[in-house]
């Protein structure tokens, strides 16, 4: 048995075995481990004697010595760059000596110390539990996220752990019988949308840099919505000052209320979100503001883990596709990262093919994946019902392009009637989605139809925020509101008298059309 091997059967599923052994030291593991305040944690988890080995103590059963104690860690490195350059993640920095986007490098090979088999036994045990942190979805993947933050800077509410429905009656019933169609539920969430994942990392970073006395007032960004949502409940959890750029009249009302609701400074603003994004960058670089949106490649750390969880949750078996809706184009790169990594560790074998999906009227990928990746130009989004994905000059660009280059990927785009009829199929088969994976689901049924994706291909589309953010462009549709737009799903309420025999003749009617 190798000592790996040895690890896996012998540690106790809730704290890493790196933590036991060392040269001369001995640590032993209380079995109390199951209480769930942070505090606890830290002064009754492990105690360390420095006498003999306990029983759970890690040797091998040849006779070797133990390996040498590995920390893991992880810095800052340029993106997609062969360089020396390297930043602690200490370090208050969004850009590299060139400008270019930045990338959290994971200390490989103290990872590979432990095998594929090692990492999903040590994942899975965590899924479900209250032990803090590792019961959300994003810190029981801690190892690979921020190994080295303490436990008790991190600032988490349990998010991830989402539900991957199996959309079962809208595959058979709208995609020809499409049989392993799946939605990651990733706005079923704390603040209703994705961005909970990066935010629990960032606002933990920041945290930690707080008690290092680094020069942080408050956390700040520009948002269509979610990262607004996400940033101010983070920081509201944390006691830290939150600052929102949003643009005025583009965002729902629902998530308007959010950072207002948690106490952030909200700055409404008259411009689009690419202006916001602009002024929040030269704003943060003069200010003691720390940088929330993902061009701070923190954030999708924390992003990376949906598509771990997405394999965690087939039990390893990797899906044939991934449909991602895009805007700023971070969350694309951080998919990819995330099945790269579980590739890479030797948890799976292959990675997915990933699909990127824009709304046509902010759509500045779609159009450089039609031009053979040739020049990226920014284009100027209009209003789309995919709001919060109404952006046109996406800061990860590069990070989107790698990404898709790198899966066999492709791009898809989405008309308005389009994106909003997916929506309202779906939301008639069970679910109530948004717009924005309404978008995902026209890239899928476009390319179901020219046969790219097989009925029988394992698919998962990401929805990326609660429906119930959006209601009011669902509203409108049901209303028939919408200038232009036929509304073909429209269930608008019937207005029937309080009377017996007026109810009597609507229902007769109704149920002679279902049966
Ligand atoms: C609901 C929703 N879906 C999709 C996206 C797109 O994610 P990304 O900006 O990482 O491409 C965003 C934010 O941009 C969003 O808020
Ligand atoms: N949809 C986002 C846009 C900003 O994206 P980010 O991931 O760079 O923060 C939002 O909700 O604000």
């Amino acid at each position: 048995m190798s000592y790996q091997q040895h690890l896996t059967l012998q540690h106790h599923p809730l704290v890493h075995p790196l933590l036991f052994h060392t040269s001369n030291m001995a640590y032993t593991y209380s079995p109390t481990t199951t209480f769930f305040p942070k505090h606890h944690l830290r002064s009754t988890t492990i105690n360390c004697t420095s006498s003999s080995p306990p029983p759970t103590t890690v040797t091998t059963t040849n006779n070797r010595q133990p390996v040498p104690l590995l920390p893991f860690s992880a810095k800052y490195v340029p993106f997609n760059s062969i360089t020396d350059e390297s930043y602690s993640l200490d370090e208050i920095i969004y850009r590299s000596s060139s400008g270019g986007l930045l990338d959290v490098q994971h200390d490989m090979n103290a990872l590979k110390q432990f095998d594929g088999k090692y990492w999903r036994t040590l994942f899975d045990s965590r899924v479900g539990r209250a032990t803090w942190p590792y019961g959300s979805g994003v810190w029981s993947k801690k190892e690979w996220v921020l190994p080295e933050i303490d436990n008790d800077d991190i600032i988490s509410c349990f998010e991830g752990n989402s539900n991957l429905f199996w959309a079962e009656r809208y595959g058979k019933e709208n995609l020809s019988g499409m049989n392993d169609l799946w939605v990651k539920h990733c706005g079923i969430s704390h603040t209703g949308s994705f961005k909970d994942l990066g935010m629990t990392v960032l606002v933990s970073q920041v945290n930690r840099l707080r008690k290092m006395n680094k020069p942080l007032v408050g956390v700040g960004c520009a948002s269509t919505g979610d990262t607004s949502a996400a940033l101010s409940a983070y920081c509201a959890a944390a006691g830290i000052p939150s600052i929102v750029f949003l643009p005025a009249n583009k965002i729902s009302m629902a998530q308007l209320v959010q950072p207002i609701a948690n106490g952030a400074f909200v700055l409404s603003m008259d411009t689009d979100f690419d202006g916001c994004m602009k002024l929040i960058r030269e704003i943060t670089s003069e200010l003691p503001i720390y940088l929330a949106n993902s061009l701070n490649s923190l954030r999708l750390e924390g992003q990376k883990t949906a598509a771990i969880e997405i394999l965690q949750q087939f039990n390893w078996e990797v899906p044939d596709w991934v449909i991602i809706p895009g805007g700023n184009l971070g969350n694309i790169y951080a998919f990819y990262k995330g099945f790269k990594m579980c590739e890479e560790l030797g948890l799976v074998d292959r990675i997915p093919r990933l699909v990127c999906a824009q709304a046509a009227n902010a759509n500045p990928l779609y159009l450089n994946y039609k031009s053979g990746w040739k020049n990226f130009t920014p284009v100027k989004a209009t209003t789309t019902f995919a709001s919060a994905i109404q952006i046109g000059d996406p800061v990860s660009i590069d990070r989107a392009v790698y990404a898709l280059k790198n899966s066999d990927g492709i791009v898809e785009e989405a008309t308005e009637e389009e994106l909003m009829d997916e929506m309202a199929a779906a939301d008639a088969t069970g679910m109530f989605v948004c717009p924005h994976t309404g978008v995902a689901l026209v890239a899928l049924r476009k390319l179901r139809e020219r046969g790219v994706i097989g009925r029988s291909d394992r698919t998962v589309v990401v929805s990326t925020a609660h429906g119930l953010k959006f209601s009011q462009a669902k509203i409108d549709y049901h209303s028939k509101a919408i200038e232009g737009m036929g509304c073909k799903f429209a269930n608008p309420p019937v207005e029937v008298k309080a009377e017996y025999s007026a109810v009597m003749d609507v229902l007769t009617k109704y149920l002679s059309k279902v049966s």
